[in-house]
């Protein structure tokens, strides 16, 4: 049987008296794209950053098997290695992609320096390589040597998406990936990250408060409240027939128009 990617245990987190993270556990198979969904303050922001090793947890284990058939365990690894592993397996794709891009520098560049990152240093490469990655996300090379703010808010996220995909991460993380685009650039984003994922195989857990967000992209889903995971299963079993209360009242709201 397959090995799971990633396997959370246990993850707990506090500040102070609140419990973001309570006990949270998990697996992810490769391939797979697990969503996350749960009101403001429920917690999925919470549970990414500590999955990322972003800050310190209280208690629990991640372990991440690599391309090399590495147990890892990421709330441990020192911080040079867990850069080393964000740069060339993993991705992180912010809600504002802002946050993720380097606004001074042109979008070639963007793309560039994570390739500089991990040690391609031929220029026609580096330049070929972020026109490729420029046509997966859908934007002309043309705009190679434009700066990220000529660019629309959709055209910033799929930018994004091509500065972490183009080290060929296995494993990418996403906070809110369309959080504060409009419903058509949204729709078109989300056909995209289908594509991609399918495309690449990739695995993927999404933080979101948009149930249509996971309805279309992922496979599993964890419903979280008050820093609990209250439901899990697979994304339609959850939608189309929630157990929980929360879960139901989720999947109402988003009804309602
Ligand atoms: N740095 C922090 N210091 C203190 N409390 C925090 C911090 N970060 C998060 N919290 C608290 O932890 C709880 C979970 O927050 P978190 O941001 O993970 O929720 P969320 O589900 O991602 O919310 P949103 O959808 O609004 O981003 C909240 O009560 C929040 O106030």
């Amino acid at each position: 049987m397959t090995k799971p990617l990633l396997q959370v245990h246990q993850l707990s987190k506090s500040y102070g008296a609140i419990k973001a993270c309570d006990r949270i556990c998990f697996d992810l198979y490769p391939g797979q794209v697990l969503g996350i969904v749960g009101e403001s303050g429920s917690g999925k922001s919470s549970l990414l950053g500590a999955i990322a090793n972003h800050f310190p947890i209280d208690q629990g284990n991640v372990t991440y098997t690599t391309r090399s058939q590495e147990d890892l365990e990421i709330t441990r690894l020192p911080e040079p290695q867990r850069r080393r592993l964000m740069r060339t397996e993993w991705g992180f794709v912010q809600q504002n992609p802002r946050d993720g891009l380097r606004m001074k520098v042109s979008a070639g560049a963007n793309i560039g320096e994570r390739l500089l990152d991990v040690g391609v240093r031929h220029y026609g490469n580096i330049r070929d390589e972020a026109a490729h990655w420029l046509r997966q996300v859908e934007i002309d090379p043309a705009r190679m040597d434009d700066l990220p703010v000529t660019f629309s808010g959709g055209m910033q996220q799929r930018l994004q998406l091509a500065r972490v995909l183009v080290t060929r991460p296995r494993l990418i993380l996403m906070d809110e990936p369309t959080g504060g685009l409009d419903v058509s650039v949204q729709a078109r984003l989300l056909d995209l990250l289908r594509s991609l994922v399918r495309n690449f195989h990739l695995s993927v857990i999404v933080v979101t408060h948009d149930i249509g967000v996971v309805r279309l992209l992922a496979h599993r889903l964890l419903v979280m409240q008050q820093g609990q995971v209250v439901e899990s299963g697979l994304t339609d079993q959850v939608l189309d027939d929630p157990q929980h209360p929360y879960t139901q009242l989720l999947v109402s709201a988003a009804l309602t128009p």
